[in-house]
């Protein structure tokens, strides 16, 4: 019998996130370029009395351990489906920024979903676990997916795109976090009485990821959430800039905020940003990661 799984999930930085109009249902149509970055939390689940949620982790006490993390939503999920209960310890082991824009939540999910499913030897087949990712975020397919993807619809309709060799990100971690359905409200708010078009994916960036050509990535990049996430957050601008001026190739916010994502030309120049983010007193944490990373991966099955 297995006794423990342990699942590594990664972090995500969207290079484009062109976002639509608001739809009847609440979300919005978008064309979402997704690049999984070696940021990783880890999910470890182990029979139980009762379902039970801990985490460690620098951010962890801003995590909620109740049936309201997306790691015990998705046990519970994926037991419903198959008609049992959800009696499992869930232990997260944080790395990912919280609230950040980053999709630390969604790779919980993920990663609780494949680990359940490994322990109960549920056996349920990829398209039913990216069903239930669907159900529970429209981030989550894509941490279970990984690499580099276009997702259309409200961000859970994946096309998995082909990167050359790997980018390389520097990510500012701000004080406190943003909450996601904030950050597209005040998009819709700054954009009221204008036309706003059918988001599409832009030709120039899919081609500069499929060239490995970080330079033309960095000309092609966007976020329709930025203007949102600055007005909400004014001194990100302070942030944008910093990583500007120590020579980043692009700065952007990262998804919905408030982590600021800057891409560089390689591990030198990320360490050369990293230090003068670090010294700017404009974020309160600074990592690297490079991407494109496999999705979510059993890592060990005891
Ligand atoms: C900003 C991104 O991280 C970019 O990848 C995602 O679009 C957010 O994905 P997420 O955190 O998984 O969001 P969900 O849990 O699905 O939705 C939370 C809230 O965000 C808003 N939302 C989310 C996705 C979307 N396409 N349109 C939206 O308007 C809605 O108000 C929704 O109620
Ligand atoms: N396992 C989890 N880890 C972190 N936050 C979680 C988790 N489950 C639920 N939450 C809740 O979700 C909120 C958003 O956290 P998360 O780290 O997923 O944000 P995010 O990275 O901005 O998400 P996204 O990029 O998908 O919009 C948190 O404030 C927290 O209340």
């Amino acid at each position: 019998m297995t006794a423990s799984v342990t699942v590594s999930v990664p972090a995500k930085v969207n290079v484009q996130l062109a976002v639509g109009p608001l739809r009847p249902d609440g979300f919005h149509d978008l064309a979402n370029v997704f690049l999984a970055v070696g940021l990783h939390d880890r999910v470890t689940v182990r029979p139980a009395d009762e379902l039970r949620v801990t985490c460690t982790g620098p951010d962890a006490s801003q995590v909620p351990l109740d049936a309201t993390n997306l790691a015990a939503r998705a046990a519970l999920a994926l037991a419903a489906r198959y008609g049992r209960e959800a009696n499992v310890h869930l232990h997260i082991d944080k790395d990912i920024p919280v609230a950040g824009g980053m999709a630390g939540g969604s790779a919980d999910g993920a990663g609780a979903l494949l680990a359940c499913d490994a322990l109960w030897g549920t056996g349920a087949s990829r398209e039913e676990l990216l069903e239930i990712c669907a159900e529970l975020g429209s981030d989550v397919p894509f941490s279970l997916v990984g690499g580099a993807a276009l997702g259309r619809g409200r961000g859970e309709l994946l096309t998995p795109l082909d990167v050359r060799g790997a980018f390389h990100w520097v990510f500012a971690v701000a004080d406190g976090g943003l909450s996601t359905p904030a950050v597209y409200a005040e998009c819709d708010r700054l954009r009221e009485g204008t036309e706003v078009p059918a988001p599409e994916p832009s030709e120039a960036l899919l081609q500069a990821l499929r060239d490995g050509d970080a330079g033309a990535l960095a000309a092609a990049v966007g976020n329709d959430l930025q203007s949102a996430a600055v007005s909400l957050r004014p001194s990100l601008a302070a942030t944008l800039a910093a990583g500007t001026q120590a020579g980043a190739l692009a700065a952007m916010v990262s998804g919905s905020g408030p982590t600021t994502a800057f891409l560089v030309s390689g591990e030198a120049e990320a360490e050369k940003v990293a230090d003068a983010l670090r010294t700017s007193g404009t974020c309160r944490a600074v990592r690297v990661a490079s991407g494109p990373v496999p999705g979510a991966t059993v890592l060990a099955r005891r």
